[in-house]
């Protein structure tokens, strides 16, 4: 069998154009335009990348953009200063701080700080009891994205045996949540499980999330499964710097039936949740009814 290729990069670009019409008519009517912060402290290459890319999203959707980059050696009270600013700034309805911050920050402090109605990630604490009750909340962008991109591909997940490897904050354990709310079977799989590979090879749908390149061979994938691969990573091949992810692509889709490329897959769909959470925080702010379909 060779894979369908779930191609994220047009899936996010359909939800990045949905995410715009909506913003257009927020304004028309309401004369409200969303607004994104994101504050990146000291300065990692890829992170400042990402920042750029995500930035030049929000403003292509239509959304106000606004960048803080500080100082790698920042004090915890100035970041927390600078939050409780953006909590309170009414032109702002996302906040996002990316991680990981520097060793002297304590990122759950941080991450706890921000107002949850504005925590676009979806990793405050509120957040993350609102998810595992089932109750309405700020989703995390990565796993609502692969969640959109499952639920395209297959319609319902009901009953389906999902294996999600990896179990970080930020991605495994609230893909697993969301898994469990479509009522998929769900494992967690982690750096201490047992027999990794038969464990992954009973799943329909594989969800790596491990940040180890092409740690997934093949033979981990059942015939027909759906993977979708998280992992971002950065390695040289053949003298130059490749990005793959935690699948062995080309192994893996000669046997499953649907698999996520990295670059192309999961990435862009991180990106077109973080401004569909945007749109919604900015919509459940004023009191107007959210949009649907961008929301688990
Ligand atoms: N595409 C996107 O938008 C995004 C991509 N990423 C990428 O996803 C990957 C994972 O990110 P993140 O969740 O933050 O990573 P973390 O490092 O926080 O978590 C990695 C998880 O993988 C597990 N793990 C590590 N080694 C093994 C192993 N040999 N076998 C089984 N499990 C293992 C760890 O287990 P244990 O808990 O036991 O240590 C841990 O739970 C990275 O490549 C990252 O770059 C992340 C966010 C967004
Ligand atoms: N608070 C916080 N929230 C995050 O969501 C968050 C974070 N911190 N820290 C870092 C990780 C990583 N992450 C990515 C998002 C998009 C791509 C992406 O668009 N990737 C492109 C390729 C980009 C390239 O070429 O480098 C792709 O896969 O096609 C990658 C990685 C979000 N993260």
């Amino acid at each position: 069998m060779t894979a369908k290729i779930i191609d994220g990069k047009a899936f996010a670009a359909r939800v990045r154009a949905e995410v715009a019409g909506h913003v257009a008519r927020l304004k028309a009517d309401h004369g409200i335009t969303p607004g994104l912060a994101v504050v990146l402290v000291g300065e990692d290459p890829a992170s400042e990348v990402y920042v750029r890319s995500k930035g030049k999203s929000t403003v292509e959707a239509g959304m106000n953009s606004y960048e803080h980059k500080l100082d790698a050696a920042t004090s915890e009270a100035d970041l927390l200063a600078l939050i409780g600013k953006l909590n309170a700034d009414p032109a702002v309805h996302g906040i996002l701080v990316q991680l990981p911050l520097p060793k002297h920050l304590d990122s759950d402090l941080v991450i706890n700080a921000i107002d949850p109605a504005k925590d676009v990630d979806g990793f405050h604490i509120s957040n993350v009891g609102l998810l595992g009750t089932g109750q309405k909340s700020m989703v995390p962008c990565t796993p609502l994205g692969c969640l959109m991109m499952l639920r395209d591909h297959h319609g319902s997940l009901a009953g389906m045996d999902a294996v999600v490897v990896g179990r970080s904050n930020i991605v495994g354990k609230p893909m697993a949540q969301l898994l469990l709310g479509d009522s998929c079977t769900v494992t967690i799989a982690h750096s201490r499980t047992k027999d990794l590979g038969e464990v992954c090879r009973r799943a329909d749908i594989l969800v790596a999330a491990v940040g180890r390149p092409e740690m997934i061979p093949g033979d981990w994938v059942k015939p027909g499964a759906t993977v979708i691969d998280v992992g971002i990573n950065r390695i040289e091949r053949g003298g130059k710097t490749v990005l793959v992810g935690d699948v062995d692509f080309a192994g893996a889709a000669k046997v499953a039936g649907a698999i996520t490329p990295v670059p192309g897959g999961v990435g862009p769909m991180t990106i077109a949740c973080l401004l569909a959470n945007t749109l919604t925080a900015c919509c459940r702010a004023n009191g107007l009814p959210e949009p649907e379909g961008l929301t688990a």
